[in-house]
């Protein structure tokens, strides 16, 4: 398949590039010049292409939940999302804790998944926190990073020992930084809200005390290490901090820690619950202080589908998580490009060249001659309304149905292929 992409404006940060021109792509890689002519000439007029975007936190269910999710409705939610790739976290059932897993899973990628699915394996065996995984061989069957995500490694001798031992592979170790002891039967933000609601509060200290512990263990051995979903003032102060030390850390954040707080819990909405659940307005303005100044350096969605009849709920009982491929894009767009909190190539670093350095994912993150042929193709101008009807994953957990967005993905590319294209009058 030969494309070409023609008179498009193409935001690449990894070549610090935003200007117009015309892309080609020949056998899944990008290429100065087409041998022969293009069996697809795409119009790039008013819209704008950049690196395929990565999603370095996500949850595909499959194997095990696939009443929640599967690779296939996934994937296609991901393309839906302008996402070429995903890190797909371990917490399934069996946990990504052993070669044959990561092996299904790639496998069921390559046969139904659309986009590229890339395995995290488990810190220590089923997350269970008490032994390490067999983190070499999994890293041999294909995973990127190792993580426990869902749970904390709350044994920091253990956590020790991963950081260090994943050094000599160079494999980021994911935190779920949470101390259980202290979000103990918490369901959301310890605030005056909770207080209102009469829910039991998980205190931001939960996620702080463990993200400095962490940042400490990081220090001390050299690991590498990656911070999931960060959400309050004081972790991104915490990671701030590490980094001026020259500590080997990395962050992410997720569209909802930097659109919404805690007050929209007060309609009862167990679409409003995720873990870590939403804080206040000071760490939401934390949050996007931390990706203007380089302290968080992806954005991630932590898409975690939950079934209608597991979210319908009463608010306590309900599973933490909401779904996020759909509005990753647009969220971005609307919320940090449009209020100038980053620009848009700044934006967009964060969700590919930052993500593929960290993850070592190489040839991707990038449109540079030679790169493998992920692109992203946004319509900056498209309008619309997110309807639970048009969410193409199979759970519709989102806190955004309902919302108003500008800007989204027209087309999305992987490795040469058409996987997406939205279908607009
Ligand atoms: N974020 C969530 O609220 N839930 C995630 C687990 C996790 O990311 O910790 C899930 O697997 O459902
Ligand atoms: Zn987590
Ligand atoms: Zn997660």
């Amino acid at each position: 398949m030969r494309l070409q992409i023609k008179n498009i404006r193409i935001v690449d940060p990894s070549q610090k590039k935003d200007s117009v021109g015309d892309i080609f792509a020949e056998n899944g890689r990008i290429v100065s010049k087409l041998s022969s002519s293009a069996d697809k000439v795409i119009d790039g007029k008013n819209k704008i292409a950049v690196p395929g975007l990565i999603d370095v936190h996500s949850h595909l269910r499959e194997p095990g939940q696939e009443g929640k999710e599967t690779i296939k409705t996934g994937t296609r939610a991901a393309a839906k999302g302008g996402i070429t790739s995903v890190l797909c976290m371990p917490n399934t059932k069996p946990a990504i804790d052993n070669a044959p897993t990561v092996e299904f899973i790639l496998l069921k990628a390559q046969k139904e998944g659309i986009v590229n699915v890339f395995p995290v394996g488990c810190v220590t065996k089923s997350s269970a926190g008490e032994e390490l995984s067999e983190i070499g061989v999994l890293k041999k069957a294909g995973i990127v990073a190792v993580s426990d995500d869902g749970s904390p490694v709350s044994n920091s001798q253990i956590m020790r020992r991963a950081l260090e031992y994943t050094k000599m592979f160079k494999l980021p170790v994911i935190s779920h930084s949470e101390d259980k002891e202290l979000s103990k039967s918490g369901v959301m933000n310890e605030s005056k809200n909770s207080m209102i609601l009469g829910l039991r509060g998980i205190p931001k200290q939960a996620e702080e005390v463990m993200v400095a512990r962490d940042i400490m263990l990081a220090e001390l051995t050299g690991g590498y290490l990656h911070i999931a979903h960060v959400s309050t003032a004081g972790s991104v102060e915490l990671v701030r901090q590490a980094k001026k030390k020259g500590i080997k850390v990395t962050a992410e954040t997720c569209p909802h820690y930097f659109t919404l707080t805690d007050d929209v819990v007060r309609v009862y909405d167990a679409n409003t619950k995720m873990n870590p659940p939403l804080r206040e307005i000071k760490d939401v303005e934390a949050v996007k202080v931390g990706l203007a100044d380089g302290t968080i350096d992806c954005i991630a969605t932590d898409h975690a589908p939950h079934t209608a009849e597991e979210k319908n709920k009463e608010f306590d009982l309900a599973p933490f998580g909401i779904i996020g491929f759909e509005t990753l894009l647009s969220l971005v767009l609307n919320e940090l490009v449009d209020k100038k909190v980053l620009s848009l190539s700044g934006a967009i670093e964060k969700m590919t060249h930052n993500p593929a350095l960290i993850f070592n994912l190489e040839g991707r993150g990038t449109l540079k001659e030679g790169a493998i042929a992920d692109i992203t193709i946004i319509d900056p101008k498209y309008s619309y309304e997110f309807t639970k009807e048009s969410i193409l994953s199979k759970s519709k957990n989102s806190p955004f149905i309902g919302r108003k967005f500008q800007g989204g993905a027209a087309i999305t590319i992987v490795n040469g292929k058409i996987v997406y294209t939205a279908i607009r009058d």
